[in-house]
């Protein structure tokens, strides 16, 4: 057993057929038949001679990590097992290696720098943000688990002592999951994942329990992000209008950055003779409506609060016509009758939503923008959802399940 916690890296001399040989300095304090981990595979110690030790591989190690392609030349981490009392400072590695994992993405951040690493499909139910994961045999704690990769973030410590400094996109390390979550996921640990479930998760969430979760996240007066992969190709955060503050007006517009839109049933916008816009109307089919202001409103309507004013007064019902001025600063859309079953689009979704929230048919959408200018993607939305905490669902899983 072993920590992940690198002390030592050692260069390979020679990759021969069934060994390595290593130059290992007298810190390597190993003996033949003993174990170590090198780039966090276990290997046993055949032969131990003045400044080098070997290590055998078989076929089949080689097959399942990165030691099929290492060359002469090449540093790799050295770590010896853990003898008993000694501090577990990392967590517990087994050196047995699930699989190898390609680098992604490499991105400096101003406290260290985030490596992003698709693992192999199977692997990543086996990942946890805020677990541990070993890369390479180093003892790391998964920041963010995406629908195909997941993150970790490197310390300078880690950045100037191991090899996976040197990594670049494209590059293969070795991945070791958490022995704990492994055991939790393999069903030896029902009950903890029960509890898991419970938590009000954030990211990506899918079948009847996630549509469940955003339904809730809803009535409670908080954003769900809805990805639509078909018909725009972007996502937006829906709110319900009836419990729509002045404080998620002021997210959309300063972290969201789409244009805000109001999903309506179509009823509502009849009786509030709030007529179409003219025109033929967007590629999407997107019924808009002309824009309105709250009339008791005594500024231009253009602040977060009154524009919070006049979604909450659209969702009422006991509004009138009268309360309105048309045209102003909130742009109402109509939803089409049968809503999902007919339009697989975010206004359909939003009404949907709000309407098995038992709330009025009335919402708040807003595609993620990147603050770069680019319509945010289905990994940019998974970023997003977790960093804001907030359920994301596909509007097709919204389609099946509502
Ligand atoms: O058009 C829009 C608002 O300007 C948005 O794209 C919004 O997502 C709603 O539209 P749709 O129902 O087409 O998804």
């Amino acid at each position: 057993m072993f920590t992940g916690r690198i002390e030592q890296t050692a260069v390979v001399r020679e990759v021969g057929a069934g060994f390595l040989r290593i130059a290992a300095g007298p810190e390597a304090d190993v003996s033949a038949g003993s174990s170590v981990a090198l780039d966090g595979v276990r290997l046993t110690v055949s032969s131990v001679a003045a400044g080098e030790l070997v290590a055998a591989v078989t076929d089949e190690t080689r097959r399942r990590t990165t030691l099929d392609r290492v060359e002469a030349g090449r540093p790799v981490h050295l770590e010896l097992p853990l003898a008993v009392g000694d501090r577990i400072d990392g967590h517990l590695v087994q050196g047995h290696v699930d699989g190898v994992g390609k680098v992604l993405r490499v991105a400096d951040e101003p406290s260290g720098r985030r490596l992003w690493v698709k693992p192999g499909e199977r692997l990543l139910t086996r990942l946890v943000a805020k677990s541990s994961v070993a890369l390479n045999g180093v003892s790391l704690t998964v920041a963010e688990v995406l629908k195909d990769r997941f993150s970790v973030v490197l310390v300078p410590h880690t950045l100037q002592r191991t090899n996976l400094g040197d990594l670049v996109a494209g590059d293969r390390v070795n991945l070791e999951t958490d022995l704990l979550t492994r055991m939790a996921r393999d069903g030896h640990g029902p009950d903890l994942l029960k509890a898991i479930a419970r938590l009000p998760w954030s990211g990506q969430l899918s079948g009847p329990d996630g549509v469940q979760k955003v339904v809730a996240q809803l009535a409670a007066g908080g954003g769900v992000v809805v990805w639509d992969p078909t018909l725009e190709g972007e996502g937006d955060v829906v709110f319900a209008a009836e419990r729509f503050r002045p404080q998620s007006m002021i997210f959309l517009l300063t972290q969201v950055f789409g244009h805000t839109t109001i999903p309506c049933a179509a009823e509502v916008l009849e009786r509030l003779e709030i007529p179409r816009m003219p025109g033929d109307g967007d590629r999407q089919g997107t019924l808009m409506h002309v824009s309105i202001d709250l009339a008791s409103s005594s500024g231009t309507g253009v602040s977060a609060a009154e524009r919070a004013a006049t979604i909450r007064r659209l969702a009422a019902a006991d509004a009138v016509p009268s309360d309105f001025l048309r045209p102003g600063h909130v742009f109402p859309l109509a939803a089409r009758p049968g809503l999902l079953s007919t339009r697989k689009g975010h206004t359909e979704a939003t009404v949907a939503l709000c309407e098995a929230a038992g709330l009025a048919p009335v919402g708040v959408c807003c595609e993620v923008m990147r603050p770069d200018g680019v319509m945010a993607d289905s990994a940019d939305l998974e970023q997003f959802a977790l960093r804001w905490e907030l359920p994301m669902i596909d509007v097709h899983d919204l389609a099946r399940w509502l």
